[in-house]
């Protein structure tokens, strides 16, 4: 992305509290035009409640959402194809008429795309969506995001309900659309074989709070895996260290680090997307990323 384009998503010091708790706190992150972006977080982390603010489907407590440019509301809605966690259909429908009211509903409908992608997935066209299994369910608001032909794509764990043929299908459909259409993605996902290879940037999130919000390659050329035991980590110096965990007389720690370090005491490799992601998910308190003392 140029550095003057518009970005698909802003989302800045977003903020809301359910009851008095926290749900965000302060987040703020871009999302690219163009790009698939992995928001990934634990279970209770704020992932939802992010997507339903940037969907423009609830009023946040504090902070701006805008969604290329515009503020997320109504009017964003029609560049907005959003897919929760538990997909809003009508039961009573049956998935031609569901595809029929998509039609009718959106000015950019791709009938010939919603009927290839249900044709793909084995839809059963005369079943009531009530009656549908879980996987095809979501399928199905998969198709209903995707026809609409929108500019950003809000998807809360689309490939949790689906099986392993399933979420190739719907990953390389999610692909291919992001290819032929430069379709934008948001992504959330607590399980990182699922965004591995997909994602180009990711956001972390922990407690309610953005903890690395970044392009995937970079910052795998910024962080360092290493491994000491006991006190040996002091020779990292200042070197800031994400998270460390002691296993045995070992403790291992992500630290952000662009040089290597020079040979010597501590064991180090450049992290995977898996260690990279972990190190921030284990990330807890508001004060984090933090100095460990070991
Ligand atoms: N409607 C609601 N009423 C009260 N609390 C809520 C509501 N929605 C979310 N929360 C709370 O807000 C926090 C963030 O929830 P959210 O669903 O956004 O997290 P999440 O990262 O999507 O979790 P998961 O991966 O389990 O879906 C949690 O503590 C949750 O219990």
């Amino acid at each position: 992305m140029s550095a003057d384009r518009v970005p698909a998503l802003e989302v800045t010091g977003l903020t809301h509290g359910f009851g008095g708790r926290r749900a965000l706190d302060g987040c703020s992150f871009t999302v690219p035009e163009g790009a698939v972006t992995a928001l990934v977080g634990r279970n209770g982390a704020g992932k939802s409640t992010l997507m339903r603010a940037a969907a423009g489907l609830m009023q946040p407590d504090g902070g701006a959402v805008r969604v290329f440019g515009n503020p997320a509301g109504d009017a964003t809605l029609t560049r907005i194809g959003y897919v929760a966690q538990q997909p809003s259909l009508y039961p009573m429908l049956t998935v031609a008429q569901t595809l029929a009211l998509g039609h009718r509903l959106n000015p950019r409908w791709d009938t010939a795309y919603a009927h290839r992608l249900a044709d793909n997935a084995a839809m059963p066209t005369r079943a009531r969506v009530g009656a549908l299994a879980p996987g095809h369910r979501t399928r199905l608001a998969l198709i209903m995001a995707l026809a609409k032909r929108p500019g950003l794509l809000l998807l809360d764990e689309p490939l949790a309900p689906l099986d392993p043929v399933a979420r190739a299908e719907v990953t390389g459909i999610l692909m291919a659309d992001v290819a032929d259409h430069g379709t934008t993605v948001l992504l959330s996902s607590h399980v990182i074989a699922d965004i591995e290879g997909v994602c180009d940037h990711v956001v972390v999130m922990t407690g309610g709070q953005v903890r690395l919000a970044t392009e995937v390659a970079p910052a795998l050329d910024q962080h360092l895996v290493v491994v000491g035991a006991g006190n040996e980590l002091d020779a990292l110096g200042d070197t800031e260290i994400v998270t460390a965990r002691t296993a045995g007389r070992d403790v291992t720690a992500l630290v952000r680090a662009a040089e290597p370090l020079p040979d010597g005491v501590l064991a180090w490799h450049r992290p995977t997307l898996e260690e990279l992601l972990l190190g921030y998910l284990r990330v807890a308190g508001p004060e984090s990323p933090r100095k460990v003392t070991t």
